[in-house]
């Protein structure tokens, strides 16, 4: 079942990205809260269709670089964004960006699970009806289709009007994937989602993860390094704000290139 463990090799290399492979260019990124500077001059490219972890200790800035690709960071007072971060050779923190699109564009699920307190169905179709999408049968499809892709489908297809609050943990965390993924985005944001769940539904959520890169980006939050070796096919490693290693997920965890990195997945410190 999950011999996606073995960890493969990435298709691309970070060092020659052909333009059209990335998803995510950051150029220069520098993010202040009034005086904390949280994000010091990030310089990365996120591919296209692979699943990027992010990992680091506490307070290094993990969550506040995965809330700059949507800019979620907009909703704190007193927040300082410089540099640019483009999806599609667009720079999304312009004054021109509408920014409700750019969050159908760019999905994000959080740490724990968060469904509305309504049925599973008004929870998928809750996005679709604010784009104005009423028509029955195109909402049903996309139920019935974000929920295969989430590998829901089956355990809820006969209950799909019952509060989505009667899921368990694991299921309501999918739910709010597929709820995410209905609206079609291109990248999906990920932060810390396994970290309030049992270790049964963690790897049901690592497969899936796994699995969602066939059509979306997946950048991911995690404590934890095991996962980030099984699920990513490149992590980010950052300290204090900055970022001090970006590589394949392989050689990052065997043959890291920085001491910091190498302290770090080692457990001296974090
Ligand atoms: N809303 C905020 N206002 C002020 N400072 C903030 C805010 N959010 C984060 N910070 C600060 O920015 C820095 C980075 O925080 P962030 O939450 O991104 O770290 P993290 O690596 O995700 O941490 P953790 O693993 O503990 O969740 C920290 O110094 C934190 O105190």
């Amino acid at each position: 079942m999950f011999d996606y463990f073995d960890l493969v090799k990435p298709q691309v290399s970070l060092d020659n990205l052909p333009a059209d492979q990335v998803a995510i260019d950051v150029v220069g990124l520098t993010l202040t809260f009034g005086q904390t500077r949280a994000l010091h001059n990030i310089n990365m490219r996120v591919p296209k269709c692979q699943i990027t972890s992010l990992i680091g200790p506490s307070g290094c800035g993990k969550s506040t670089l995965l809330g700059c690709f949507n800019r979620l960071n907009d909703l704190t007072p007193g927040c300082h964004v410089e540099g640019e971060v483009l999806i599609n050779g667009k720079n999304i923190y312009h004054r021109r960006q509408d920014v409700a699109v750019l969050r159908t564009q760019v999905g994000m699920v959080f740490q724990r699970p968060n469904p509305f307190p309504m049925s599973i169905y008004d929870n998928l179709v809750y996005g679709l009806k604010i784009q104005g999408i009423r028509d029955r049968r195109t909402l049903d499809n996309a139920v019935e289709q974000a929920l295969i892709d989430v590998a829901l489908w089956k355990e809820v297809r006969d209950r799909l009007f019952d509060s989505a609050l009667t899921l368990s943990g694991g299921q309501q965390q999918r739910l709010v994937i597929a709820r995410a993924i209905i609206l079609q985005p291109e990248i999906l944001l990920l932060d810390e989602p396994t970290s309030a769940l049992d270790p049964i539904s963690t790897l049901t959520i690592e497969e899936l993860i796994y699995q969602l890169k066939e059509k979306y980006t997946v950048l991911v939050v995690t404590h934890n390094m095991q996962q980030a070796a099984r699920v990513s096919d490149f992590t980010a490693f950052l300290h204090e704000g900055h970022l001090i290693e970006y590589s394949d997920t392989n050689q990052l965890f065997t043959r890291p290139r920085q001491q910091q990195t190498e302290e770090y997945i080692t457990g001296r410190y974090g």
